[in-house]
């Protein structure tokens, strides 16, 4: 008797050679068929994402139980004369379709705890300082499982609801990134499948082309099974402070200072408008009455610009961190009277973001287009972006809606053999416009964005984007750059039939 995945398999093998033109692939000898899935539910999840902005819809999603599910699948995928694509969906927080498969299979990684059964896919090495971690799971169960053992991993993302295979294909960054590099710079080793479907460990020692490849790599080369990820002695508190600038130069000195000396355990910025609410949904963090302070400061100015620094402690460093924190503020010239200090324990101040997102969730402001631009501004020109984007762009037209972050870091700690790009000096600026629009204004957000990338374009400043989109390849040779060929021959070799996440849209899909 036929089951249900019998028939939807055939469906799908009926659709895949219409639509292909192809010779058919004998869809009976694929033993995962019946893990695929191709009712609503499953493919309205894998055909939406945080972005709210793509929808590719995919033939089917694979819902594995183990790494060799999706061996399998691809493997399959590369014997079929004209081959399916094939896109691991971590926990879909793209913005632009990037975890998205048209008219192929959606890689549904989070069934992949179901193989751990009352275990998890977290095992912590407290000899060796690392954890290898399920490229499936999330950061908060990292951090929760390490904690269990007095370690955590010493970089992190502002946002911990995110897979590790997910930030490890882009980068992973915060305000941790200037001291010990971003998450892809703290990972010893990984188990990938390849486009191929070769099931592989990597190191910088072994297999180092895999390994550099897939670090920062926008899943273009394998599907991250595990990642050994670098663990340090977990801190139990932090002191949390922000400081107020109106004065650009004097705010991105003294942010290049802290980022400079030693001491610092975490540096951001923000940007804070007269139009928008002084504390964004992210972190709440100051008093009603901070607010009406910094709401008269903001009316005068019209921008403020604003230090995020942490410094964490525990129970031995109790005693020395305000001085510590008093030390760290020497020579900085923040408005007199503008500076906030909180005291939070390690995990919350992690994650923080977490409050905010059940906020937005219960207001139904969650599920909500997000015409994100995230960019890399290379120092020597940070004047002439302040001006032309920051004054004159992001604070005339008053569009921006939700958090704007800016903050300097240093290139020293991104290992150049990875395929994650950064712009070509030490130290360069990270942006993030994080809009949040309706289903009728994000248009509007997404041409200011594109007004933006224009200015730079003329003013000829060398960014790159964060999590970048592009639609044409002259985009993506210029995003790469020096690093385009290394990523072509990269693609020829681990994934020639060009199977893998092509929602990225940087090689022609099959
Ligand atoms: C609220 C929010 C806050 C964020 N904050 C930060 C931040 O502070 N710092 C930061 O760096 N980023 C941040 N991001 C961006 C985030 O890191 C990326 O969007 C990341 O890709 C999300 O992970 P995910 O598991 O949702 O990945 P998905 O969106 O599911 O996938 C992203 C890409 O990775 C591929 N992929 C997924 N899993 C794997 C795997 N196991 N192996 C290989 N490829 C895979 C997919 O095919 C896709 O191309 C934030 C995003 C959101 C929504």
């Amino acid at each position: 008797k036929a089951t249900m995945a019998d028939a939807s398999s055939n469906q799908f093998a009926g659709k895949l050679r219409q639509s292909k033109n192809a010779v058919p692939c004998n869809f009976d000898s694929l033993t995962v068929r019946a893990k695929l899935r191709y009712d609503p539910e499953a493919i309205g999840l894998a055909s939406t994402d945080y972005g709210h902005i793509v929808r590719d819809i995919p033939f089917a999603v694979l819902y594995p139980t183990s790494s060799d599910d999706i061996t399998e699948l691809i493997k399959f995928s590369n014997k079929c004369p004209l081959p399916f694509n094939v896109s691991a969906r971590g926990y879909g927080h793209s913005v632009r379709g990037q975890d998205m498969s048209h008219n192929g299979i959606v890689v549904n990684m989070l069934s992949l705890n179901e193989q751990y059964k009352n275990a998890t896919g977290i095992r912590v090495s407290t000899a060796g300082h690392y954890a290898d971690v399920g490229g499936e799971q999330l950061w908060i169960d990292v951090l929760n499982a390490t904690l269990q053992h007095g370690l955590a991993p010493v970089s992190w993302t502002d946002y911990l609801y995110l897979t590790v295979g997910g930030t490890l294909s882009n980068a992973g960054i915060s305000g941790q990134t200037f001291l010990h590099g971003p998450q892809i710079s703290n990972v010893l080793e990984m188990d990938v499948i390849t486009g191929k479907g070769d099931f592989m460990t990597c190191s910088k020692d072994k297999n180092s082309e895999l390994f550099f490849a897939v670090l920062g790599g926008l899943g273009q080369f394998g599907i991250i099974n595990r990642a050994r990820i670098v663990l340090a002695k977990a801190p139990k508190r932090v002191k949390w402070v922000k400081m107020l600038y109106y004065d650009f130069s004097i705010f991105t000195r003294d942010q290049e200072h802290l980022i400079s000396i030693n001491g610092l355990d975490y540096l951001e910025g923000e940007l804070m408008m007269d139009y928008t609410p002084i504390d964004d949904w992210r972190s709440p963090f100051f008093t009603p009455y901070n607010e009406s302070q910094i709401s008269s400061l903001l009316k005068k100015h019209g921008i403020l610009y604003c230090i995020e620094m942490v410094k964490y402690y525990d129970d031995e460093t109790a005693n020395l961190v305000d001085k510590e924190v008093q030390r760290l503020q020497v020579g900085l010239n923040y408005i007199p009277g503008f500076s906030f200090t909180r005291d939070e324990t390690y995990v919350d101040f992690l994650n923080r973001v977490r409050q905010g997102e059940l906020t937005l969730r219960s207001k139904g402001l969650w599920d909500v287009p997000h015409p994100w631009l995230n960019l890399f501004v290379p120092k020597s020109r940070i004047m002439d972006f302040n001006a032309g984007v920051i004054v004159d762009i992001l604070h005339r037209e008053k569009k921006t809606k939700g958090p704007l972050l800016f903050y300097p870091t240093t290139k020293t700690k991104w290992d150049d053999r990875m395929s994650a790009v950064t712009p070509d000096e030490d130290i360069f600026y990270i942006l993030g416009l994080l809009h949040s629009g309706n289903f009728s204004n994000w248009q509007d957000l997404d041409n200011q964005n594109n007004e933006v990338l224009e200015f730079c374009d003329r003013a000829g400043i060398k960014l790159k984007q964060y999590l970048p989109h592009y639609k044409s390849k002259e985009d993506w040779i210029k995003q790469f750059g020096s690093k385009w060929n290394t990523f072509q021959r990269r693609k020829a070799q681990f994934d020639p039939r060009m199977i893998l996440s092509p929602g990225q849209k940087i090689f022609n899909s099959v």
